[in-house]
Formats: C-alpha cells, sequence, structure tokens
C-alpha cells in the first residue's frame, strides 16, 4: 500500500510569523483555519483585494494585519511560514522561488508539488488535538473523517487529560517507573490489561 511520508508536526503560531499572499476564498479558508487552531497567531495578509468574510474576521483579531498591496519580495522578509493562496498560478510560484531563496517553509495552495508543509484537517476536543492529512488526495475525505472522529470522542476526554496531567507532575521515582504507572493507569482506555 502507498504510506504517507509527511511527518506532522504542530506549531506555536503565536511565537512565528506568518504570511499569506492571496486573501479571496482560499487566503480566508487558510487564515480561519490558522485562527480557529491558534487564535493568538501572528497573520500578516498581503492581498490587492479582500474578501469581506476576511475583513470581518481579521477585524475581531488584533494579531491579523492586512496590508492591500501588490506582493512584493520584502513582504517575506521576517516571516517563518509562507502561504501562498492567490489565484495566479505564475505569482504563486513567483512567491514560492522568493521563499525558497529566503529560506522560508512555504505552502503553495494551488501546487502540492511547490508545498514543504501541508494544512491538516483537525480534530480538537480541549487539550486533544487529531491532525488528518490524505497525503493530498482528497482534502474532502480528511474533512470527512475530522467529522466522524469529532463526534467520536467524548468530551468527558478532557477530564481524563486533566487528572492524567496532576498525576504526572506528582509522580515519584526515575524516569522508567513514571512511565511504567502512567501504562499502568491507563491501560484502561485501551481496555489492555499491560
Ligand atoms: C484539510 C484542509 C485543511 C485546510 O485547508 O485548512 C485542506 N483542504 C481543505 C479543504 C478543501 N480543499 C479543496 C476542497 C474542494 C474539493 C477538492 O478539491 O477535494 C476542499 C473541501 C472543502 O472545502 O469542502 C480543494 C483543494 N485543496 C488542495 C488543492 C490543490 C490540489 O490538490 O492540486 C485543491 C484543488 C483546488 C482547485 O481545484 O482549484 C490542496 C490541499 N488542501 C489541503 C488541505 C492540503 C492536503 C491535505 C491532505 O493531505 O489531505 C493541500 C495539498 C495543500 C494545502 O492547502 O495545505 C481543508 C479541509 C478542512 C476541514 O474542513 O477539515
Ligand atoms: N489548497 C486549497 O485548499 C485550495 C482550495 C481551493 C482552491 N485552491 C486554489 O487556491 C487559489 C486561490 O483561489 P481563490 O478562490 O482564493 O481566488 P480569489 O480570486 O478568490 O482570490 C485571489 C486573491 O489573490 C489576490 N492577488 C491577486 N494578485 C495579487 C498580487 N499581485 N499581489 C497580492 N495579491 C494578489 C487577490 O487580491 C485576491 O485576494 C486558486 O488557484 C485555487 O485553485 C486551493
Amino acid at each position: 500500500m502507498e504510506q504517507n511520508h509527511l511527518f506532522p508536526v504542530f506549531f506555536k503560531l503565536e511565537q512565528l510569523q506568518v504570511l499569506v499572499v492571496g486573501g479571496g476564498n482560499v487566503g480566508h479558508e487558510k487564515v480561519n483555519a490558522i485562527l480557529q487552531n491558534c487564535p493568538a497567531a501572528r497573520v500578516t495578509v498581503v492581498a490587492t483585494w479582500f474578501a469581506p468574510e476576511l475583513e470581518a474576521l481579521a477585524a475581531g483579531f488584533p494579531n491579523v494585519t492586512l496590508v492591500q498591496k501588490e506582493f512584493s519580495c520584502g513582504d517575506i522578509f521576517g516571516k517563518d511560514l509562507v502561504i501562498a493562496a492567490t489565484a495566479d498560478k505564475q505569482l504563486n510560484s513567483c512567491i514560492w522561488e522568493k521563499a525558497k531563496a529566503g529560506k522560508v517553509l512555504i505552502n503553495v495552495a494551488d501546487t502540492p508539488a511547490l508545498c514543504d508543509f501541508y494544512l491538516g484537517s483537525v480534530v480538537q476536543k480541549g487539550s486533544l488535538k487529531i491532525a488528518i492529512s490524505t497525503n493530498g488526495k482528497s482534502p474532502t475525505v480528511a474533512k470527512r473523517l475530522r467529522e466522524v472522529l469529532q463526534d467520536a470522542i467524548p468530551d468527558t476526554l478532557e477530564a481524563v487529560l486533566h487528572n492524567l496531567s496532576a498525576i504526572r507532575d506528582r509522580l515519584k521515582g526515575d524516569f522508567a517507573d513514571k512511565v511504567k504507572k502512567l501504562n499502568e493507569l491507563t491501560s484502561v482506555l485501551v481496555g489492555k490489561g499491560d
């Protein structure tokens, strides 16, 4: 079976600077996805025009800056991640070139081959977060799977995580002892006796 070789990580976007180029439907969706996950993310959106939905969204987030202008090289300066979401393939590829030259990670929304990273479909239940990728094959299936998992994971999991975190802080002993104890305590979650 073909495998998915993407390596998932969870960024702390309040500590990073994100540039989104393009403020249409896709620019709006990507900014929304970022803020749903990380409301304090520092995001700059550069675009010649903005979808009204994006303007309304940004109005509620002082950490999101909309800059109405044409993209220029300098926009990448000081950024950690770039998302190119214009509808102009040539421009997106030019943004990719500039990002690579500046060693900044980039996602080019219309060209998976030019993406250093993909956005995932994200299940959120309190402290729990699960990111789903279909290797770019079907974002729609990723979305559907998210819906299934979102319903299947009980809200009570948050209390379990909270309690386990408190126990983890209180456990004494060396690392191996702690791992053993935590595994014993949580075996019931997976119906295992070990
Ligand atoms: C998961 C999610 C995260 C997010 O964006 O937040 C996400 N796309 C979502 C939705 C969605 N995107 C598209 C549709 C329309 C139906 C369809 O085409 O399938 C829908 C469905 C809908 O909106 O209902 C169109 C589309 N998407 C890409 C292309 C370009 C191409 O494939 O060439 C085109 C064609 C454009 C065109 O034809 O013009 C590319 C990518 N989209 C990805 C992520 C990355 C792969 C993730 C993976 O590995 O699975 C990747 C590779 C890059 C990236 O964008 O990071 C989010 C679901 C959020 C949720 O609700 O949970
Ligand atoms: N990855 C995904 O999830 C996904 C989903 C759907 C579509 N897409 C692709 O994303 C792309 C964008 O689609 P859209 O519907 O948002 O397009 P759109 O026409 O709604 O928006 C384009 C945006 O690009 C901006 N723009 C254009 N030229 C610019 C320039 N020179 N400098 C700065 N900004 C400029 C415009 O101002 C506008 O904000 C399309 O190529 C589409 O195929 C990707």
